[in-house]
């Protein structure tokens, strides 16, 4: 009877075992990873999954890591926060007074417009229902490479790396025709302003960064009567992308970051940090390219030559 009772508990433990093992396989690893069967290392990644299952008992992604759960940085976790909203929507586009003053002064634009007037007329014209790429609803692993401008892409070969992202971030006038096998040639979203707008394919997300209340005018007037074509340089009257891709970058979410993570430096955000920053907030794993200087300590852009190298080549 003794024996029966404890051949039992034996197959009760080992089920339990097998059925905990699975369930944290099938939870935690959604991409496949190399398997090192060496025991320390085992310990180490079970005891890993064990704290996070505590920790999140639901996971917000199925990556290896997710960029939301906390944990592997205290300088990160103090700066993150994942309730703050990148998108400006037609659901919360009531911008706090602080959150507008500070955002007026970036470009000390004279005599604006009234921004409630001015969103009001904007979500009349774009959908203003944020992006699909936020819906958090399927689990699954949002991988998203951010695309800087950087002359250090020149001779990268990150092409095919960056397009098997889910998401690729372009910004500014970056161009991919002729560069493809350095930055890759799927572009998903473009991160513009009207002085840096460019053309783009039809199925890329426009982003407008508005820096200005008149740069919020113009995505109306691009899409309708065209009567702006200068803000503090020459701009485009019209702009051929669907009103359907264009969405529009939050300036509550600016302060956020000019706050938090440039803690007041500068005048505000790069549109590099800008994209940066949006993307640590929308996707689950996020992967840099073409940011700072080239192996010379050049600034240049990456389809620019650069002019102190060879100053008988003008910037394209
Ligand atoms: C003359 C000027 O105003 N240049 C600014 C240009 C310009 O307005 C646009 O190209 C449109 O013509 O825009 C900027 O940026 P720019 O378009 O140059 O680059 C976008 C982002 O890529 C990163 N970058 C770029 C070049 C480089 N050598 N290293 C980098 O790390 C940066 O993160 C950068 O933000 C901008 O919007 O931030 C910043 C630049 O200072
Ligand atoms: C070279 C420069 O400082 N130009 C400024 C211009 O700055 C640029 O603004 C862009 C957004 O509109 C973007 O942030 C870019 O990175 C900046 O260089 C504006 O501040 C403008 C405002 O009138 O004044 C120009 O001299």
């Amino acid at each position: 009877m003794v024996v029966v009772r404890r051949r039992n508990v034996k197959m009760f433990t080992f089920a339990f075992l097998l059925i905990t093992v699975t369930s944290f396989l099938l939870n935690y690893t959604h991409q496949v990873t190399t398997t090192t069967w060496d025991p320390r290392h085992l310990v180490v990644q079970f005891s890993e999954h064990v704290q996070k299952l505590f920790k999140y008992p639901r996971r917000p992604c199925s990556c290896r890591t997710c960029i939301s759960e906390l944990g592997h940085s205290l300088w990160f976790d103090q700066r993150f926060n994942s309730t703050m909203q990148p998108f400006l929507t037609s659901q919360n586009a009531l911008i706090p007074e602080d959150s507008y003053r500070w955002w007026l002064k970036l470009q000390g634009e004279k005599a604006p417009r009234s921004l409630n007037a001015t969103l009001a007329e904007l979500f009349g014209v774009i959908p203003g229902d944020g992006d699909p790429l936020q819906a958090r609803g399927s689990f699954g692993c949002r991988r998203c490479a951010v695309v800087g401008n950087s002359g250090n892409l020149r001779q990268a070969r990150y092409g095919r790396d960056i397009d098997r992202h889910d998401f690729v971030l372009r910004m500014n006038r970056a161009p991919t025709a002729g560069y493809e096998s350095d930055v890759g040639s799927k572009t998903t979203h473009h991160f513009v302003y009207p002085e840096s707008y460019k053309e783009l394919a039809a199925n890329v997300s426009m982003i407008l960064i508005p820096f200005k209340t008149l740069d919020l005018r113009w995505v109306v007037t691009a899409l309708t009567t065209g009567t702006i074509n200068f803000t503090y340089v020459p701009v485009p009257r019209k702009i051929k992308v669907k009103k359907e891709k264009i969405l529009v970058y939050n300036p509550v979410f600016m302060k956020y970051i000019y706050e938090n993570w440039l803690e007041h430096h500068g005048r505000y955000p790069s549109t590099g940090l800008l994209s940066l920053m949006f993307a640590l907030h929308v996707c689950d794993e996020v992967n840099v390219y073409g940011f700072g200087a080239d192996s010379k300590g050049h600034w240049h852009h990456y389809w620019e030559n650069n002019t102190s190298d060879d100053p008988g080549h003008r910037d394209k």
